[in-house]
This record gives structure tokens, C-alpha cells and sequence, in this order.
């Protein structure tokens, strides 16, 4: 569902990403690892099309997206968390939602100034959308809550839902049990396979290997911009290079 060929792109004179090719397969949890500024964000940025890479081509579901604006790339079934979910405090978890989903559906302003029939049902099925992502992960008791007063794990949770939303394939996790507890980790975990059991693809960027190594069906190790392995949890744990570069110093990243 998502096949990535010779991906490369510079930044000046560094080389961020270099010559990666790797494909994911629709309804699997692909992890992608590897040590800081390997490479992952500006993985995801270019498959998110938040960014344009140097060379290289991106096919998602069949289509050519390489050089697609970040919206566009959405509209296509795209969605993602980043590493710290920004939320506007002082709403309700709701209305975060329900702003999130908006800045994708169709009304334009004239709509808005007419009050039109189409806004009044797109609002209708914003709110009935944003109220049933709050119950699939699990924060439905949380749906008045104003923003400011969740938790940290909550406020994945919600980043979740705000990814859900739009309806996506394929879902792009950035650090999704950063900062979280191992109890909390292990809740997410088993979100994620929630998500995938609906049929979605996941790709997820991870430090804490115990999470990736229980959770992933294929994971691509990343160094210095180059793709090191690729493979199982189980070749990945066996792989001399992968050791070498990055489980060597697995204490270091596991619970970081
Ligand atoms: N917009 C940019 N301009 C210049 N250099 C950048 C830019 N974005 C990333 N880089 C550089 O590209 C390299 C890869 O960074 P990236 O953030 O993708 O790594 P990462 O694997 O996600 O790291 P981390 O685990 O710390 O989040 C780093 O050397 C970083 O400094």
C-alpha cells in the first residue's frame, strides 16, 4: 500500500534521508527505528508530504504522491501524530476534535455566512465523527474535560482520535508512547492493534524497543539517513549491523 523507491533528501550539504527504499503492506504495523537524527521525522515529513524530497518516488495505494502539498496527501488518506500533541488548551476535548476535523471538510466561507444547509450537516457529522473517535480510543469519559486538565497519556490518546477523524489508510505515529509510562505503553499498544484490526496501516517511529519488538510486523532500521535492515522483530534483534549501529546501546533508548 505504501512503496517507496530511492527515497533521498538533502538539507544543504547533510543528507537526511539517503537511497531508501522499503514498502509497507496495507493492515500491518511497520516500525520504523533507529538512533536520533537518523532520519525518521523527515521520513514521515516526506511521506506526509510536509516536504519535497530530493529524488526519489512515493506510491501510496497505487497512486504517485511523490511532490504532493501535505493536504493533498491527506485528502488521499494520510493522517499523522506528531511527537508532541498540540492542543488548544482552554476547549474541551471535543472542540479540539471537531476544529481538527474541520480544517478538512468542504465549507467555504459564503457557507459559513449564509448558514447553510450543507454546514449545518457537515457540523452535525463533524461532532457525530469527533464524539466516535473519543469512544474508539477510549476517552469518551473525557469528551467535556477541558484540554489543559488531561494527561499526558490522554493527550495521545486524543491525537489519536484526531488522526481517526479523517478517515485515513494509512496512519503515521511519531513517538506515540513518548513520555508515557510502561502501563500506559502497554494501553497504547493495544490501541494501535485495535486501529489495524479495522484494516488501517500503521507506520510508527519508536524508541522504546520492548513496545516495537511486541508490536511491529516488520521493522526498517534507520542510521545516518540510510536504511541499515530491514525484517521481523526476530531478524532485526539477530542482525550483527543492527546491533553494531543501534540495539548495542538499547539500555540507552529503552524506556528514554
Ligand atoms: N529542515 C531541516 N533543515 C536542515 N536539517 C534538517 C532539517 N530537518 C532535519 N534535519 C537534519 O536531518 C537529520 C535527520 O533528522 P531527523 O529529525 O529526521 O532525525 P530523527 O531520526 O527523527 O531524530 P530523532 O530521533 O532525534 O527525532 C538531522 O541531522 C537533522 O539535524
Amino acid at each position: 500500500m505504501l512503496e517507496i523507491q530511492s527515497l533521498t533528501k538533502r538539507f544543504g550539504g547533510l543528507t537526511a534521508v539517503h537511497d531508501v527504499s522499503i514498502s509497507f503492506e496495507k493492515g500491518k504495523i511497520n516500525a520504523i527505528i533507529g538512533p536520533n537524527g537518523a532520519g525518521k521525522t523527515t521520513f514521515f515529513n516526506l511521506i506526509s508530504g510536509a516536504i519535497r524530497p530530493t529524488s526519489g518516488k512515493i506510491l501510496f495505494d497505487g497512486n504517485d504522491v511523490t511532490g504532493l502539498r501535505a493536504d493533498q496527501v491527506a485528502q488521499l488518506g494520510v493522517s499523522r501524530t506528531f511527537q508532541t500533541t498540540t492542543l488548544f488548551d482552554r476547549a474541551t476535548v471535543l472542540d479540539n476534535l471537531i476544529v481538527g476535523h474541520r480544517l478538512r471538510t468542504r465549507s467555504g466561507l459564503m457557507d459559513v455566512i449564509l448558514g447553510s444547509r450543507r454546514l449545518k450537516e457537515e457540523e452535525r457529522l463533524c461532532r457525530e465523527k469527533a464524539a466516535e473517535a473519543l469512544d474508539f480510543v477510549g476517552l469518551s469519559h473525557v469528551t467535556d474535560r477541558i484540554a489543559a486538565d488531561i494527561s499526558q497519556e490522554e493527550r495521545k490518546r486524543v491525537a489519536f482520535a484526531m488522526a481517526l477523524c479523517t478517515e485515513p489508510k494509512l496512519l503515521l505515529l511519531d513517538e506515540p508512547a513518548g513520555g508515557v509510562n510502561p502501563e500506559e505503553t502497554v494501553g497504547l499498544a493495544q490501541l494501535i492493534q485495535k486501529i489495524v484490526a479495522t484494516g488501517l496501516t500503521v507506520c510508527l517511529i519508536e524508541h522504546k524497543m520492548d513496545m516495537i519488538m511486541s508490536l511491529a510486523d516488520k521493522i526498517m532500521v534507520l542510521n545516518y539517513g540510510e536504511k541499515i535492515a530491514e525484517g521481523t522483530p526476530a531478524q532485526i534483534r539477530a542482525n550483527p549491523v543492527v546491533i553494531e549501529a543501534y540495539l548495542g546501546s538499547e539500555s540507552e533508548h529503552a524506556e528514554a
